[in-house]
C-alpha cells in the first residue's frame, strides 16, 4: 500500500465522516452524554445515527494525533480499519435494517471520502504526504481561532443538514402514509415500513408531488397568478425584499434620458450608484428590474441614508427624468402654460444648501435644458450691485415683483429651489406662518396669504433635510406650503369641492410604478421612529374659522385626520440622514402611507470617517484648538515629505472645519486663532456675507457641482493665484484653510474632499447634531476625521460627552 496513505491513517483517528456527518453504515463515534469539544471533527449527536455502547466507543477513540515526522506507526492501517464500525451482535440487525450492507468497496469509498475531508495533501521536505489538518495548521501557523471558526461553521452546517433531513423524512412519511392508505386501504402504515417497504413510499412521494405540481407550465402559471395576487393585496407600506443589486448608471438608461446619463457620467465618471441611489432608481424605474417582487403605487417616499451617501442624486434623477418625460405633454397646451409655474419644488432649510442644490440641478440638466430658479440667488440678471453694501440687493429686499420682472419664476422654470418660508413669500402665499394650539389643544397652522399663484402644475415636492424641515422651527412653513400646493393641485384637477373628504385617486398623479422597499437592517439606534402616545400630535382638519379680509385673507388651518391620510395630488419625496423621533411621529400621523427607502447604514457614521476624542488641557481652550490644528498640518507635512519628497507649503494645507454652538463663540474663536497666526473665516447666521445671495465666500470649502476633475482644477487655480499674489506682494500669503461656523452649515452641504478634518469644539446638542457635523467630512468614500473636544477624566467630562463617546463607537458602519 502507498506510504502516504498509511501516514495519513496513523496521524488521524478512525472516525469516518462525510461533509460533517458520519457516513452511512457507521455509528456515531460520539459519546451519549459528552458534547464534542470545539475544533474536534466529531459531529453533533443525532438520533438518526444509533450510538454505540461506551466500551465500543473507547475502542474507536484515537489515542494520539501524531505528526507525520514522528515516524512512529502505532498499530498501522489495520488498526484504523478495525475502527470502522463493527457490527455487534446486538446492533447488527438494527444497522442492517437501516443501512445498506457494508462491502469492501463501500468501505473503500468511505475511506477515500474521509481522507479527502480530514486530511489534506501537503509537502513535507521533498515528498508529498497527507497530514491531519490540525497538524498542518500547526505547521503553517494557522491560528486556533481560525480553526474554531471553521469548526463552528461546519458544526452549524451539520446541524442544519440533520434538521433538514429529519424534516424531509417527516414529510416523506406523511406523504408516504397518505398514499399507502389511498392505494391499498391499509391503515397500518407502520407495518409496511417495518418490512422495509421504502420503494413504495418513494414511488408514492413522487406520484403525489407530480400530481400536486402538475406540469412545469401549469406550475409557472400558478406561481405567476399568486404573485399578481400578492401585488394586489400588498397594502402600503409593506416590506418587500429590496433589489439591491448594483448596476451601473448606464443600466438605467432608458428610462434615464441620454442627456441625464451624460451629465451623471460627467459628474461621477464610471462610479456605480451608491446603495441609496440603487434603492431609489430601482424603486422609481421598476421596469428596469429583473425581479419585480412587489409593486405598488405611492406618491410619498422617504429616502434615508448616512451623510455623504449621494441622496441628492438619488432623488434628483427620478424627479428630473419625470419632468423630462412629461415636458412634451405639458407643452401641448397653448404653449404658454409651461412658463407660468414650476413643476418641481425643492425645499431645503438654509440658503447655502439651496444654492448648492440649485447648482447640482443645473449641472444635471445642462444637456436636457430644464430651467432652474433658486430663490436664494436673488440678484436679478442684468443688474449689477452698485456698491458692495448695496442693501437693496440683499435677499430680504427681493420681492416677487423683482422676480416676475427680471429673473423669476414666471419665466420658464421647471424646478424651483428655496427655503420653505422664502417659497411662501415668493409665491405670495404668506408673510407669516405660525403653528399654534387652539383652545381645544388642536394644532392650528395660522397663515396670512394672498392669491395662491403658480403652484397648480407642481408634480414633485422634494423636502431635503426632512427632519429639520419638519422640525419645530420649520414645520409651520413646510406644512403650510404643502397645504397650498395641495389646494392648488386639487383645484387644477377639478377637485376643489370638498377635497378633504375624499382621497385623491392615484391615477391622477404622475406617479411611476414603485417597488415597496424597507431595509430591515436599518439601525435605529438612537432614534425611535415609532411614535409613542405622548408623541403623537392631535389630529388635523382644515377649516376656515376666521373671517378673511378682502385682500389678504387670514386662514386658520386645522389639521384634519381625513385629510392627513389622503395621498397628496403630487409626488412628495423626503430626504434625510437621520430619522428623528419627531420626524417619525410626523410621518406616522400625516403620511402613514409613506414608503421608506432606507440604506442599511442609516444612522451610522460613514465608513471612511475616523473619530478622535481630545481632552482639554485645563488651560486656554483656544490654545488647545490651535495646537490641534498645527499638529494636523505638521503630520501632513511629514507624510508629504515621506511620500513625495516635496516641501509642504501653506498652500498644501488641508481644510479644517470647526463647529461651535453659538455665533458669538465662533466669532471669538476666530479672533483668538487669528492672533495665533491661523487665518480663519467665520460664517454664522448673523454674518452679513450670507445675504449676498451666493456661496462665493465658501469657495474652496464647498464642493463644486461640475464635471469630474473640475474640483481639482479649481483648487489648482486657487493655489496658482495665491502663488502669483505671493510673488507680487513679496509677502507670504496664507490661504484661509479654517472655516469656523455653527450648526448652520452642518446640514446637507457637500464639502470638498480637501476638508479632511472636522473639529467639534462645543458639545453638540444631541446625537443627531453630532452625526450631521461629523458628516461634513468623509463623504462619498473620501478619508476624513472628526475630532471631538472635551474628553477628560471622568470628573471633567460631562456625562453627556461620555455617552456621546460610547455611542460614537456604536455608530461605526
Ligand atoms: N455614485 C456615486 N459615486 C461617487 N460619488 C458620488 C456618487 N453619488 C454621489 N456622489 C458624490 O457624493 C457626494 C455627496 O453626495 P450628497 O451631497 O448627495 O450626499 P448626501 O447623502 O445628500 O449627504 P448629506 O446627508 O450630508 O446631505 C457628492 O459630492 C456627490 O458628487
Amino acid at each position: 500500500m502507498n506510504r502516504t496513505v498509511r501516514l495519513a491513517r496513523e496521524a488521524g483517528g478512525g472516525q469516518t465522516r462525510y461533509k460533517g456527518r458520519p457516513l452511512r453504515g457507521q455509528n456515531s463515534p460520539e459519546g451519549s452524554t459528552s458534547r464534542a469539544p470545539r475544533g474536534s471533527r466529531t459531529p453533533p449527536s443525532s438520533s438518526r445515527f444509533p450510538r454505540k455502547s461506551d466500551s465500543s466507543r473507547s475502542d474507536r477513540r484515537p489515542e494520539s494525533r501524531l505528526s507525520p515526522h514522528s515516524g512512529s506507526t502505532p498499530s498501522g492501517s489495520d488498526r484504523n480499519l478495525s475502527r470502522l464500525p463493527r457490527r455487534t451482535s446486538e446492533g447488527s440487525d438494527r444497522n442492517l435494517s437501516r443501512f445498506p450492507r457494508r462491502t469492501p468497496e463501500s468501505d473503500d469509498k468511505f475511506r477515500r471520502v474521509y481522507e479527502k475531508n480530514m486530511y489534506s495533501r501537503t509537502k513535507v521536505g521533498h515528498s508529498r504526504v497527507y497530514v491531519n489538518r490540525e497538524v498542518k495548521d500547526k505547521m503553517y501557523g494557522r491560528t486556533t481561532k481560525a480553526r474554531e471558526v471553521e469548526s463552528d461553521t461546519q458544526e452549524r452546517r451539520s446541524r442544519k443538514w440533520e434538521e433538514g433531513g429529519s424534516r424531509e423524512r417527516a414529510r416523506g412519511r406523511e406523504i408516504d402514509s397518505g398514499n399507502l392508505e389511498r392505494r391499498s386501504g391499509r391503515r397500518d402504515v407502520g407495518a409496511s415500513r417495518e418490512r422495509g417497504d421504502h420503494s413504495r413510499g418513494r414511488e408514492a412521494t413522487m406520484d403525489t408531488q407530480e400530481r400536486r405540481l402538475g406540469s412545469k407550465e401549469e406550475y409557472r402559471e400558478r406561481r405567476e397568478r399568486r404573485r399578481n395576487r400578492e401585488d394586489e393585496d400588498a397594502a402600503l407600506p409593506t416590506a418587500g425584499p429590496a433589489d439591491t443589486k448594483v448596476r451601473p448608471f448606464t443600466a438605467y438608461s432608458p428610462p434615464l434620458s441620454p442627456g441625464l446619463l451624460q451629465s451623471v457620467t460627467e459628474l461621477l465618471g464610471t462610479n456605480p450608484p451608491s446603495p441609496i441611489q440603487t434603492l431609489s432608481l430601482n424603486y422609481f424605474f421598476p421596469q428596469n428590474r429583473k425581479s419585480n417582487p412587489r409593486t405598488k403605487k405611492s406618491s410619498e417616499t422617504l429616502l434615508g441614508a448616512e451623510t455623504g451617501s449621494g441622496k441628492t442624486l438619488a432623488y434628483l434623477l427620478p424627479v428630473l427624468q419625470s419632468l423630462k418625460e412629461t415636458e412634451q405633454t405639458e407643452d401641448k397646451g397653448d404653449g404658454k402654460q409651461r412658463f407660468n409655474s414650476p413643476r418641481a419644488l425643492i425645499l431645503a432649510p438654509t440658503h447655502e444648501l439651496c444654492r448648492q442644490l440649485a447648482a447640482s440641478v443645473k449641472q444635471l440638466t445642462h444637456i436636457d435644458k430644464l430651467r432652474t430658479v433658486c430663490f436664494s440667488n436673488p440678484i436679478p440678471k442684468g443688474r449689477k450691485r452698485a456698491t458692495a453694501n448695496d442693501e437693496s440687493l440683499y435677499d430680504e429686499d427681493v420681492t416677487p415683483e423683482d422676480y416676475e420682472a427680471q429673473h423669476g419664476f414666471l419665466r420658464p422654470a421647471d424646478v424651483v429651489v428655496g427655503t420653505p418660508s422664502k417659497m411662501l413669500e415668493m409665491f405670495r402665499l404668506s408673510d407669516s406662518v405660525e403653528e399654534k394650539l387652539d383652545e381645544q389643544g388642536e394644532v392650528v397652522i395660522k397663515a396670512d396669504y394672498g392669491e395662491s399663484k403658480g403652484l397648480d402644475r407642481v408634480q414633485w415636492v422634494v423636502v431635503d433635510e426632512a427632519d429639520v424641515s419638519f422640525g419645530k422651527n420649520f414645520r409651520p412653513a413646510t406644512r403650510a406650503l404643502l397645504h397650498f400646493v395641495r389646494e392648488a393641485r386639487l383645484k387644477a384637477l377639478g377637485r376643489s369641492k370638498a377635497p378633504d373628504k375624499e382621497p385623491v385617486p392615484q391615477d391622477e398623479i404622475t406617479t411611476p410604478e414603485v417597488q415597496v422597499i424597507e431595509a430591515e437592517s436599518a439601525e435605529k439606534e438612537y432614534t425611535n421612529v415609532t411614535p409613542t402616545v405622548t408623541d403623537v400630535p392631535p389630529p388635523v382638519s382644515t377649516e376656515d374659522t376666521s373671517a378673511a379680509p378682502a385682500e389678504k385673507p387670514t386662514t386658520t388651518t386645522k389639521v384634519d385626520p381625513t385629510k392627513a391620510f389622503t395621498a397628496p395630488p403630487f409626488n412628495l419625496v423626503l430626504s434625510t440622514a437621520t430619522v428623528s423621533s419627531s420626524l417619525g411621529t410626523q410621518l406616522a400621523v400625516y403620511h402613514p402611507r409613506m414608503i421608506q427607502l432606507l440604506s442599511p447604514n442609516l444612522h451610522k457614521l460613514p465608513a471612511t470617517l475616523r473619530t478622535e476624542h481630545v481632552s482639554w488641557s485645563g488651560g486656554n481652550r483656544t490654545a488647545d484648538v490651535a495646537a490641534k490644528i498645527f499638529s494636523i498640518w505638521t503630520q501632513e507635512a511629514r507624510a508629504m515629505r515621506l511620500e513625495t519628497g516635496k516641501r509642504y507649503t501653506s498652500m498644501d494645507r488641508s481644510k479644517i472645519l470647526i463647529f461651535c454652538n453659538t455665533a458669538s463663540h465662533a466669532e471669538k474663536l476666530g479672533r483668538e486663532l487669528g492672533e495665533k497666526s491661523i487665518s480663519t473665516f467665520v460664517l454664522t447666521s448673523e454674518s452679513t456675507l450670507r445675504r449676498h445671495g451666493s456661496n462665493k465666500h465658501l469657495e474652496g470649502f464647498l464642493k463644486v457641482a461640475d464635471k469630474a476633475g473640475d474640483q481639482g482644477k479649481i483648487e489648482a487655480q486657487a493655489k496658482q493665484t495665491w502663488k502669483e499674489q505671493d510673488l507680487e506682494d513679496k509677502q507670504p500669503v496664507v490661504p484661509t484653510a479654517v472655516l469656523i461656523t455653527t450648526s448652520l452649515l452642518s446640514r446637507g452641504l457637500d464639502f470638498a474632499p480637501s476638508v479632511k478634518n472636522v473639529l467639534i469644539m462645543d458639545e453638540p446638542q444631541n446625537m443627531v447634531d453630532f452625526v450631521h457635523r461629523a458628516g461634513r467630512t468623509g463623504r462619498a468614500g473620501a478619508e476624513g476625521k472628526v475630532i471631538l473636544f472635551g474628553k477628560g477624566g471622568k470628573r471633567s467630562e460631562s456625562s453627556y460627552l461620555q455617552e456621546l463617546r460610547t455611542r460614537a463607537k456604536t455608530l461605526r458602519a
